[in-house]
């Protein structure tokens, strides 16, 4: 479908709360948000139970922002890949330009109450992080190259570290570590999934991997990566934030992202088509439960360290 008829059909501009509260991706931003939290409060500094609160909120809202301001620009492709095609622009529930006044307006709002809130610096990260995923990501990168979820993944990276200052003022190698664990999982998280869209992409002309080198090569990459991202997740259990409750939570999950991403590996082609990318489909599943329960368990470290029973011997 033309630009033109996407303008013909969003004129009306009718939306439902639910449309415009489906502009902010919230499924996905969910676990963007908790991992923000657990930046929050796994850091060695406690905020007031309100300060945190009101942050993770104005953080909320500043990733949701960001996904309006995506779909705004996003809009023209979304309405071909039948994936995003009833999304509330394409849908003709929401009008373009209320999208972008909704991400803009949202996005000054959410980060000058963070800064009021918090501090200035988690407030700066809040904007940088919102203008890489709409501007650096969506508008420059995702149409430009295949490496664009590589290096643009780094704006879904940010969050634990936005909480992570919002609490200390600063940011510190602890912060680092949980930016790389997101950063290393992003591109295996995106590439299962564009294993199996990789028409949708072909159609709308997006340069994914899958599309610009195909499938075969896309395997090899969510290998290399696992195996980095495995090298790395298990290695955070033995730094400060780690300890022995997280240190088994990942090697239970890095063994079993290991596997399922030697599976991805060794599949032919054939035999994907043939069950509809099933091993794939698992696999991208997996790495949502592998995002939230890695997170999940720093946190939970954070809260023995408190008893006095988390982390290791100094
Ligand atoms: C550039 C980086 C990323 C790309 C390109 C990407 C892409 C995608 C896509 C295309 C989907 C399909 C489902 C949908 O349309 O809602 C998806 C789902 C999802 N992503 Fe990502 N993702 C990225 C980073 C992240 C990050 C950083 C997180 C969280 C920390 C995340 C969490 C999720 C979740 C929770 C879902 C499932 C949503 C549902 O159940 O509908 N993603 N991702
Ligand atoms: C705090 C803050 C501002 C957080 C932002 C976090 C962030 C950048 C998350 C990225 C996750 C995401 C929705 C990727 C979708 O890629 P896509 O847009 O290419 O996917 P699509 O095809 O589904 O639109």
């Amino acid at each position: 479908m033309s630009d033109a008829s996407i303008d013909t059909v969003v004129q009306r501009g009718e939306g439902s709360f639910g449309d415009y509260f489906a502009l902010m991706k919230p499924r996905v931003m969910s676990l963007v948000v908790f991992t923000a939290m657990v930046g929050l409060l796994v850091a060695p500094v406690s905020v007031h139970p309100f300060v945190g609160f009101c942050s993770v909120l104005f953080i909320a809202i500043g990733a949701g922002a960001s996904g309006a301001l995506n779909m705004w620009w996003d809009a023209d492709i979304d309405v071909i890949m039948r994936r995003t095609s009833s999304r509330p622009i394409p849908a003709g529930k929401v009008a373009p330009d209320e999208a972008l006044a909704l991400g803009v307006a949202l996005s000054g709002f959410a980060v000058v109450m963070l800064g009021l809130a918090a501090n200035w610096a988690a407030a700066g990260l809040l904007a940088f992080t919102i203008f890489f995923y709409a501007v650096v990501y969506t508008m420059w990168l995702k149409r430009s190259t295949p490496q664009n979820i590589v290096i643009g993944g780094a704006a879904g990276a940010f969050p634990p570290m936005i909480g992570w200052v919002v609490a200390t003022g600063s940011v510190s190698i602890e912060a680092i570590l949980m930016f790389a664990l997101i950063f290393v999982w992003t591109p295996p998280h995106f590439w299962a999934l564009a294993l199996f869209m990789k028409s949708d992409y072909d159609n709308a002309g997006v340069p994914m991997l899958t599309v610009t080198h195909g499938r075969r090569t896309t395997r090899r990459h969510i290998w290399a990566y696992t195996l980095l991202l495995a090298a790395l997740a298990i290695g955070m259990g033995m730094t400060s934030i780690g300890g022995p409750f997280y240190l088994a939570v990942a090697v239970v999950l890095n063994a079993m992202f290991v596997l399922g991403a030697w599976k991805i590996l060794r599949r032919d082609e054939a035999d994907a088509e043939t069950d509809g990318y099933a091993v794939e489909k698992s696999f991208f599943r997996l790495s949502l439960i592998y995002l939230f329960l890695h997170f999940g368990a720093l946190w939970v470290e954070a809260i023995l360290r408190s008893f006095g029973y988390g982390g290791w011997p100094a």
